[in-house]
Parts: structure tokens; C-alpha cells; sequence
């Protein structure tokens, strides 16, 4: 468990990403759940958090009456102009964290005057305190600021602080990861499944090797390309994969990087 942190966060937007967040620095124990203040629209997602203690408004300028120390900024970029305009009075005090894809700290710094802020770009698996988070200070963000949000990231998985530009690029590599991951299990599955394995014992077998691969990456350091050698007898059937698959897996996953990076330019417009 992380150090607990004497302070209230807010979290605005607690939908995919805000919940998650929410949900992994309780987990964490580096708040109390108490000290969770969550906003959404929806009521569902309110029930949910405040079944687990926390404290749960329906908007932010309800949330951001309790002035808590660090606000969190969790809805779509294409909403969040509106909650920028009316947060900018309540969060001069306030560390304010964006997760919003593509929204550049000049647009956050201009639309809140006086506040400091921070851009994240986390990932889904925060939730289960096994994210990674990249951090781009804002020109008026303090050393300490940084300090701050970093150590919140940190309890929820790995974190690394950068430039801004290469914020934009961790989002569309690791903000994205999951769901490209995911499309590859689905996909792994869907193969054996064509080539006669039953459905459940083919995800079976694709999740719990991605597990596998991933506890071996991580605890034994092994570079993924040496990784693929061991997996790769001479002559064998994986070589023979290997021929078909990489081509067009580095291309497309370069092409949707790239995809991702252009999407991101739009929504900073
Ligand atoms: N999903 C991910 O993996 C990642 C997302 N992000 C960023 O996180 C942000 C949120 O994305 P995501 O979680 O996927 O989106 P979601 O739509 O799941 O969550 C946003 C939530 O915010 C609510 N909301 C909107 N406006 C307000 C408001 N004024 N007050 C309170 N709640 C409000 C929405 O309700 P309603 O829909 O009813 O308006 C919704 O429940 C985005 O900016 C995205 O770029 C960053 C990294 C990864
Ligand atoms: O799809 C999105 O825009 C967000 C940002 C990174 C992951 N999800």
C-alpha cells in the first residue's frame, strides 16, 4: 500500500478513466475514500463510488464547492471546455490534473487562470494499480506539484514525467495499449476458434499466456525480441508465424500510432 496523502482529490468525469483513477488510489490506501470526491452525470456510476465510501456530486461545480487540493479533469476533451469555464473561479488553490487527451497545457493554463496544472496520460489498468502514466508539467506547476502527482500516479502503476510533446506520444502508445492488446487477444482467440478450438478454452489459453508473457517481460527483464528467439525454434511453426505476422503488425501498429497521434491534433484544435 502507498503513503496516505492528507488531502481530498477530486475527480470530474468518473466515467472509464475517472472511475478508474478513483477506484485505484482507494485501492491503493494513498487516500481514503473519504477523501474521494467524484462528479458524473451519471447516476449509476455516482452509486457505484459511493458504495465504496467515496464522496459523489452531479456536477463539478457542486464538487469543487468542497475546494478539495488536487482536481482531477476527467471528461471527453470535447467536453471539457464547459467544465474548464466553469471550474476556472473554485480551483486557483487547487493542483488541477487533465487527463484529456490532445487538450495542450497552454489551452488548460489560459482557460484557468492563475490555477497550476499538470497533464496525465494514463491507462486503463490504473484501475488495477497496474497503469502507466506519463506527466508534463504546466508553466506554473511546482516542483512539489510535480511531486504530488506523481506520487498519486505511482500508487496506481508505473510513471514517468516528460515534455508535453511526448505526452501526446505515450497517450497514443500507452493510453492506447490496452485496447490494442485487447484487439490481439480477441483476434489470437478468433483464430483458434476458426481453426477448431472451443471459444472458452481458446481465450483460456490466449489470456493466460498473455499473463505469462508479461509477469516473464517484466520480472526477468528479457528484451521482447530476445523473448521472441526463445519462443522460436529453427525450422519450427513459429518461425513460420512470425513470417506471416510481422510485416503487416509493425506497419499497422505504426500506421495506428500515427493514426492515433493525428487524432490527437484534432481534438488540441
Ligand atoms: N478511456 C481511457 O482509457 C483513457 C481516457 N483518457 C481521457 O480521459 C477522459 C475521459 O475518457 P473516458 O473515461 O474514456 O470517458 P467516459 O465518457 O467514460 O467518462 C467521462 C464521464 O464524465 C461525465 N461527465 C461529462 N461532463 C461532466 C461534468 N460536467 N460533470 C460531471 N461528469 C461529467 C460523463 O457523463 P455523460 O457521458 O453523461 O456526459 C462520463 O460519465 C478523456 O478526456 C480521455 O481523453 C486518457 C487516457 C486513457
Ligand atoms: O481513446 C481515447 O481518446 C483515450 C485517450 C487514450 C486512450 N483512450
Amino acid at each position: 500500500m502507498g503513503e496516505k496523502l492528507d488531502l481530498r482529490v477530486g475527480v470530474i468525469g468518473a466515467g472509464a478513466m475517472g472511475g478508474a483513477i478513483a477506484r485505484g488510489l482507494v485501492a491503493a490506501g494513498v487516500a481514503d475514500a473519504a477523501h474521494v470526491l467524484a462528479a458524473d452525470h451519471e447516476a449509476d456510476r455516482r452509486a457505484a463510488l459511493a458504495e465504496l465510501g467515496m464522496r459523489v456530486f452531479p456536477g463539478e461545480a457542486e464538487l469543487l464547492a468542497e475546494r478539495p487540493e488536487v482536481v482531477v479533469l476527467a471528461v471527453k476533451p470535447q467536453v471539457l471546455g464547459e467544465v474548464l469555464a466553469s471550474a476556472a473561479p473554485l480551483v486557483a488553490d487547487a493542483l488541477v490534473i487533465s487527463i484529456a487527451a490532445g487538450v495542450p497545457l497552454s489551452a488548460l493554463e489560459s482557460a484557468l487562470p492563475g490555477a497550476r496544472v499538470v497533464r496525465a496520460m494514463p491507462n486503463l489498468p490504473v484501475q488495477v494499480r497496474s497503469g502507466a502514466t506519463a506527466l508534463a508539467a504546466g508553466t506554473r506547476a511546482t516542483a512539489e506539484d510535480v511531486e504530488l502527482a506523481r506520487t498519486l500516479f505511482s500508487a496506481l502503476g508505473s510513471v514517468a514525467v516528460m515534455r508535453e510533446d511526448q505526452l501526446d506520444v505515450a497517450g497514443a502508445v500507452s493510453g492506447c495499449a490496452p485496447a490494442f492488446f485487447s484487439l490481439f487477444v480477441d483476434a489470437l482467440t478468433r483464430a483458434g476458434v476458426l481453426r477448431g478450438l472451443p471459444a472458452a478454452a481458446a481465450r483460456e489459453l490466449v489470456e493466460a499466456t498473455m499473463r505469462g508473457c508479461a509477469e516473464q517481460l517484466l520480472n526477468e527483464g528479457v528484451h521482447p525480441r530476445e523473448y521472441m528467439e526463445r519462443v522460436t525454434s529453427p525450422g519450427g511453426t513459429t518461425a513460420a508465424a512470425l513470417r506471416e505476422l510481422e510485416g503487416p503488425l509493425v506497419a499497422g501498429t505504426f500506421a495506428a500510432v500515427d493514426a492515433a497521434l493525428a487524432r490527437t491534433r484534432e481534438l488540441a484544435g
